[in-house]
């Protein structure tokens, strides 16, 4: 059996004055977790948001199970299954939480699917989003996408704002996700977190990859990682 693939291939995403990212490759799988790290301001945002079509890209390709998606619209690829999770935890407050994941599960089924991987939400299913912890709305941010039947996951620095004590215990559900066959796209600021979780690493400093490789290696040759944030 083949696995499907998230791909870009020599991709270029210009803002303003210039190229932000530039000629970036990289090879996303179900069912694995790929890590995208580097400095602030290296453009891992800029990479995300061209894969899901906030930001267009000026140059290379997106594919997406071997078919070029550089055309469709960002509603056009969440339909196809890539679903973007943005900084900041956008629940919307004055819905429940129930609310909140019917607005992407298309059928009782699926809602209740992402329910049974969030056992701490099925306690809170009728309270209004603007009630719960800072963890647990990023749970419902999580579970919203979930039920939303992703093929990929790509997820932009999940931990913002949040106690480490909350978000070491929301990360492990990432893997579970990725178990379930779902190949993620981790933008983390917290690199030693992300790349536990990940199979593969990238690193991007001013918009250019400067490693690529296995995630294991990169946690434990800090050196190596130090190195590729500098420019490589
Ligand atoms: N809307 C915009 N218009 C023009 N330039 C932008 C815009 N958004 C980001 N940039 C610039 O693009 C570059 C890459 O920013 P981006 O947010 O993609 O990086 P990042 O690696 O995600 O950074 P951080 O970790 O700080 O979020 C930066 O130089 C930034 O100033």
């Amino acid at each position: 059996m083949t696995t499907e693939t998230l791909e870009l291939d020599a991709v270029t995403v210009s803002r303003g004055a210039g190229p932000v990212i530039s000629d970036v490759s990289l090879t996303v799988r179900a069912g694995e977790v790929l890590a995208l790290v580097g400095p602030n301001g290296a453009g891992k945002t800029s990479l995300i948001e061209s894969i899901s079509g906030v930001t267009p890209h000026s140059g290379g390709t997106i594919r997406l199970g071997g078919e070029p998606i550089d055309k469709l619209s960002r509603v056009a690829r969440a339909r196809r299954g890539i679903v973007h999770i943005e900084q900041g935890r956008a629940v919307f407050p004055s819905l429940t939480v129930r609310e909140n994941l019917s607005l992407t599960a298309s059928s009782p089924a699926d809602l209740d699917d992402a329910l049974a991987r969030f056992p701490e939400l099925e306690k809170r299913i009728d309270s209004p989003a603007a009630l719960l912890s800072g963890g647990e709305q990023q749970m419902v941010v999580l579970a919203r996408a979930f039920a939303a039947k992703p093929r990929f996951l790509l997820i932009d620095e999940m931990s913002l704002g949040l106690a480490p004590v909350v978000f070491t215990r929301l990360f492990p559900i990432v893997g579970t996700l990725a178990d379930s066959g779902v190949g993620v796209l981790l933008v983390e600021q917290f690199t030693g977190l992300a790349l536990g979780l990940a199979k593969e690493a990238i690193v991007v400093a001013s918009g250019r990859v400067t490693f690529q490789g296995d995630a294991d290696r990169l946690r434990e040759e800090p050196q190596l990682l130090h190195r590729a944030y500098l420019g490589g």
